[in-house]
C-alpha cells in the first residue's frame, strides 16, 4: 500500500536540541524520512532513542530546532501557534497511560475533542455513538475510565483520538502497559483504524513484536538519528545494523542464545551454523539439497521458520557431519545463497555476533555469516560423534529426513 504512495510526513534534516543542566540534547538528530500515505510506521528503538521526541514534532508538540517538516503536504516548521492548531486537528494521539478524563464518563471522553472543536450536542452524541460502536464498546458509554480494564480504555483513548476524523494517529507506545492478548486486540484494532478509515498510523514502540503484527514500514532509531528504515520484510530479513539485529532477534527467537548454544554443543559437537530461511533466499529443500551434494549430513538443531507480513521467515542450526572439505564446500555453497551464521565446533566455537555484542564483528549481508576460523574448524569435525547423545534433532542425508535418526545413540 505504501510504495509509490505520496509523503503524507516528511522530514528534512530535522534536528531537536533541548537544553538541559548537564548541557544540549539533541534527542532527534538529522532526521530526514518520509511517512507515506495510508501506511502504519513503526518506529522503534531503545529507551532514550528520540522515538517520542519524533514522534511529537509530527503534531508540534516539539517544535524543531533546525531543519523542515512537512505534514500533508504543508510546512508546519516555523508556523505560528494559532496556524499549529489547525494542523493539530488533523492527528489524533493516543498514549501508552491513555491520559482519560477521569471525572468523565467514556462517552465524555470521547465527546471532549468534539466540544473544543465547537460541534453540536446532537452532532457530538451522534459521532460519539457511531464511534463507540467502531471501537467495539458501547455498551461502556455510561461507565468511568476507573471502570474499565487497560484494553478497554485503550478503545476509548483510540475513538476520542478519531473523533474529529484526523488523517493520521500517532500512537505512543500504545500496547506497553497491556497483556499480550489484549495488546493484540489494540493492534487489531489499529489496523483496522489504517484499513477501514484510511488513516495513517504512526507506531512508537520498543517490541519488535508489534512491527511484526502491524507496520508496513519501520524506522529503527539510535541516540537521535534513524539507524534503518525499510519495508518490515526487508529489514527482519536483512537487518544492517546491530541495533536493528537486536531487536529481530527478540522478536523471532530462532537463533539460540548463547546459554543454548552452550547447550547444544555439549550434544552436538560438530560443526554448527544457522542458515537464515526467507521467502527471497534458501529454503529448507535447497539447503538439504546441498548438503546431499556434498555429501554432508546435516541435523537440525534448533530453529524456527514463521510469518513477517505474511511471509515464511526464520532460520534453522544445523550440525554439519561429513569430510572437512565437502563441509566447508557446502557452507561456501549456501552462503552464496543465503545468510550463514558460522557457530564453530565445540572444541573451536565461534560466538553469533548478533547475539554477543562487542566481538567486533558487523555482519551487513548475505555474505558475512563465514567469518573468520571458519577453516580453522575443519580439524574439529573429525570429533568422535559417537560420544555425543543426539536429541531432539533432525537428521537429512541426501535430502531426505530421517526423523529416527536423532533418537539413537552413536548412528552417526
Ligand atoms: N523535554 C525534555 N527536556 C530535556 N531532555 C529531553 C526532553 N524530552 C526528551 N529529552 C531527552 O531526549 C532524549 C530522547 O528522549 P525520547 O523521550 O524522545 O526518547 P524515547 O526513545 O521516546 O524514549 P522512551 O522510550 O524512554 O520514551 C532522551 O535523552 C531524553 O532524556
Amino acid at each position: 500500500m505504501s510504495v509509490g504512495t505520496p509523503a503524507i510526513v516528511r522530514f528534512s534534516g530535522v534536528t531537536k536540541s533541548f537544553a538541559t543542566r548537564s548541557g544540549e540534547v539533541r534527542a532527534v538528530d538529522g532526521v530526514t524520512l518520509d511517512i507515506h500515505q495510508g501506511e502504519i510506521f513503526g518506529v522503534i528503538g531503545y529507551s532514550g532513542a528520540g522515538k517520542s521526541t519524533l514522534v511529537r514534532l509530527i503534531n508540534a508538540l516539539e517544535i524543531a530546532s533546525s531543519g523542515t517538516i512537512e505534514v500533508d503536504g504543508r510546512t508546519i516548521t516555523g508556523l505560528s501557534e494559532g496556524s499549529l492548531r489547525s494542523v493539530r486537528a488533523g492527528i489524533g494521539m493516543i498514549f501508552q497511560q491513555f491520559n482519560l478524563l477521569t471525572s468523565r464518563t467514556v462517552a465524555g471522553n470521547v465527546a471532549y475533542a468534539l466540544e473544543v472543536a465547537g460541534w453540536s450536542r446532537a452532532r457530538r452524541t451522534a459521532r460519539v455513538a457511531e464511534l463507540l460502536e467502531f471501537v467495539g464498546i458501547a455498551e461502556k458509554a455510561r461507565q468511568y475510565p476507573g471502570q474499565l480494564s487497560g484494553g478497554q480504555k485503550q478503545r476509548v483513548g483510540i475513538a476520542r483520538a478519531l473523533a474529529t476524523n484526523p488523517r493520521i494517529l500517532l500512537a505512543d507506545e500504545a500496547t506497553s502497559a497491556l497483556d499480550p492478548d489484549t495488546t493484540q486486540d489494540v493492534l487489531a484494532l489499529l489496523k483496522k483504524v489504517n484499513h477501514d478509515l484510511g488513516i495513517t498510523v504512526v507506531v512508537i514502540t520498543h517490541e519488535m513484536d508489534v512491527v511484526k503484527s502491524i507496520c508496513d514500514r519501520v524506522a529503527v532509531m539510535e541516540r537521535g538519528t534513524v539507524v534503518e528504515l525499510g519495508d518490515v520484510y526487508s529489514v527482519f530479513a536483512n537487518p544492517r545494523h546491530r541495533a536493528t539485529r537486536r531487536f529481530v532477534e527478540s522478536s523471532i527467537k530462532d537463533r539460540p542464545t548463547s546459554d543454548v548454544l552452550e547447550r547444544l554443543r555439549h550434544r552436538h559437537p560438530g560443526r554448527l551454523i544457522t542458515v537464515s530461511v526467507h521467502e527471497d533466499g534458501t529454503s529448507g529443500g535447497r539447503i538439504t539439497d546441498v548438503l546431499a551434494e556434498h555429501r554432508v549430513q546435516g541435523t537440525i538443531i534448533f530453529g524456527g521458520i514463521s510469518e513477517v507480513t505474511e511471509r515464511p521467515f526464520g532460520s534453522l542450526t544445523w550440525e554439519l557431519e561429513g569430510a572437512a572439505a565437502d563441509v566447508e564446500r557446502a557452507v561456501v555453497r549456501l552462503q552464496g545463497y543465503t545468510r550463514v551464521v558460522d557457530l564453530g565446533t565445540a572444541e573451536h566455537p565461534l560466538v553469533d555476533p548478533d547475539l554477543d555484542p562487542g566481538t567486533g564483528s558487523t555482519p551487513s549481508d548475505g555474505q558475512d555469516g563465514g567469518q573468520d576460523g571458519g577453516t580453522a574448524e575443519l580439524a574439529a569435525l573429525t570429533t568422535d560423534a559417537e560420544n555425543a547423545a543426539q536429541v531432539g534433532g533432525l537428521s537429512f542425508f541426501g535430502g531426505h529426513l530421517n526423523p529416527f535418526a536423532p533418537f539413537r545413540r552413536g548412528n552417526r
